[in-house]
């Protein structure tokens, strides 16, 4: 008998020690039982120290990549990660606007948590004009919504202030990650289409095993609504999965380590939902 398992994409790029990016991607989709194709951005020599070189993949090969995609498989729900620079943006937005690619996750993704730039200005500029209004979530983490919204962040009413500025940009709905900030608990915010708003509160791990948690949430949420799962329900399994990930580490590398992508959600790693903090 043929499985009709939904089929996801994602669009990012290569992490060459496997914790970020398209590999984070996979596993993820593979972990919530999703087949995953990719379409790759760029390359990085990468590890979890800092990225060391990145080359960038050609706008006809990327347009290459989505048509051999989109002429064959039948995606129900596409993510963004890693773009890098303009040319990328336009032509990832170029296709994105032909396609019926189902929901489309953006990872505004910025800087990688060794510090290497992944996006440059003039794209952040392509992005919040070409593909925010496009997508159906965006994923920023604090660093990343500061930048979007042209405001600091330094308390929760900062934090739903920054998300509702972003979600005037055009976008349907906002999860502002907080793993960026500090103290004994992680709070992401999460303000939906229809302007309810809810946070997710979780225990934060004493740990720098981190490498591509933003990818692999977007990616679960990706997965998840591929699956069926409303865009609440999404966020939060997709919350419990990257939970159980950080929280069931791995010893691989030397500094910023990658996540346990095996791990598997059990009801312990549920987040708290709270409508006010
Ligand atoms: N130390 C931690 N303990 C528990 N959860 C974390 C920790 N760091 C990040 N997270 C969670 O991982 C997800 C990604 O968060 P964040 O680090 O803010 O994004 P990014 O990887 O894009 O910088 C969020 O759901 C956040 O709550
Ligand atoms: C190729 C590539 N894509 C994305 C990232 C950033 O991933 P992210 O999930 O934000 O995790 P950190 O690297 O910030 O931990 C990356 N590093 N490489």
């Amino acid at each position: 008998m043929v499985n009709k398992t939904p089929q996801v994409l994602t669009i990012a790029g290569m992490d060459s020690s496997g914790g970020a990016g398209v590999s984070a991607d996979l596993k993820t989709f593979a972990a919530q039982g999703v087949y995953g194709a990719n379409v790759i951005v760029a390359l990085t020599a990468q590890n979890t120290m800092g990225v060391q070189q990145v080359s960038m993949t050609s706008p006809s090969m990327i347009h290459a990549q989505l048509k051999s995609v989109v002429d064959d498989l039948k995606i129900s729900a596409v993510k963004s990660g890693m773009l890098g620079d303009v040319p990328t943006v336009e032509a990832v937005a170029e296709f994105l606007q032909q396609a019926d690619f189902g929901d489309y996750i953006l990872d505004p993704v910025m800087v990688a948590k060794g510090g290497a730039h992944l996006l440059s200005d003039e794209a952040i500029v392509a992005i919040k004009s070409s593909l925010i209004p496009l997508a159906t979530l965006i994923t920023p983490n604090m660093p990343e919504a500061e930048v979007l919204s042209g405001s600091n962040i330094t308390n929760h009413e900062d934090v739903m202030q920054s998300a509702s500025k972003i979600q005037q940009l055009g976008v349907e709905n906002v999860l502002l990650k907080g793993g960026h900030a500090s103290g004994k608990d992680v709070y992401d915010y999460i303000l939906l289409a229809d302007g309810s708003h809810f946070w997710l509160k979780s225990s934060r791990v004493d740990t720098i095993r981190t490498h591509g948690t933003g990818d692999t949430i977007s990616a679960a949420i990706t997965a998840r609504l591929a699956l069926g799962d409303d865009m609440k329900k999404a966020i939060i399994y997709a919350k419990a999965y990257v939970d159980a990930t950080i929280r069931e580490g791995i010893d691989v590398g030397h500094g910023h380590g990658p996540l346990n992508h095996q791990a598997r959600v059990a009801d312990r790693h549920f987040p708290e939902v709270l409508e006010n903090v």
